[in-house]
Order: C-alpha cells, then structure tokens, then sequence
C-alpha cells in the first residue's frame, strides 16, 4: 500500500512476524524469558518511550523529515524508535495477541469513529 506521506517510501517491508520471532529468540537464548512478563516489558515499554521523548525535549517544534537533524541524532532517534517498537512487539506477543490485526482493526474501527465529512 502506498504511504501517505509526502517522504518517498524507499523502505524494505519488515514483517511484525519478522520482528517478533527475532526477539522472542534474543531473549529466549539469553534466558531472558522469565524476566519477560507483560507487566515488566509494559515498564520497559515507558521506559524506551521516556528515553525517546528525550530526544525531542527542548527542541521546539521539529520540522517533518527532521531536514536540520545531524545523522548522529537521526541515529540516535532510529535506536530509541525501534526499542519501543521492540518492547511492544514484545509484550503484544507474550499477552498472545496478534498486533498487526489488531492494528488493522483498530484503522478500522477509528474509520468508522470519525467518518469523512465534506
Ligand atoms: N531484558 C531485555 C533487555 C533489553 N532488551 C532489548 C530490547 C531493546 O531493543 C533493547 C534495550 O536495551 P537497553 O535496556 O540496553 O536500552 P538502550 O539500548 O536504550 O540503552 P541505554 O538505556 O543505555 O540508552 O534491548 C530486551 O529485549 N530485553
């Protein structure tokens, strides 16, 4: 599907499915499984969020694209994106709950919420 952004989509497709298998790998050749629990990823979850806010504290409004960004920063912000991304893949799974139709759903549902007006 085409992204209605005005940035070119230029990105290979990563699949939630993709995600959340090589996570559940991560921690489960770690032993990191029993640490794993819905309540401790959701607070890892807040926490990565916390860590991503930072990035925006004090900047003021920020430009779409982020055009005056250093690369180091833009770097900055993909590491601290894909922990909460990642922690939520995480926790979405071990609540067994398949993100992506749910997500789906939710479109949906939220289309149906604020209908279109003219
Ligand atoms: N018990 C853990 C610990 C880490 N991770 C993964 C998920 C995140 O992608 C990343 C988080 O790692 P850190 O806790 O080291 O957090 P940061 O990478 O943000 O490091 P820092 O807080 O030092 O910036 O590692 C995980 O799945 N389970």
């Amino acid at each position: 599907m085409e992204s209605t952004n005005k940035f070119p989509r230029k990105f290979k497709d990563v699949s939630l499915e993709e995600l959340r298998d090589k996570v559940a790998e991560f921690a489960k050749v770690r032993n990191w499984d029993k640490f794993h629990s819905p309540r401790n990823l959701l607070l890892a979850l807040v926490g990565e969020v916390g860590e991503l806010s930072e990035i925006f504290q004090w900047k003021g409004e920020v430009e779409r694209g982020l055009p005056n960004w250093s690369s180091d920063d833009k770097k900055h912000l993909e590491e601290e994106i894909s922990d909460v991304l990642l922690y939520l893949v995480q926790l979405a799974d071990v609540c067994g709950l398949d993100l992506g139709q749910a997500a789906l759903s939710k479109i949906v549902k939220n289309a149906q919420k604020y209908p279109l007006r003219d």
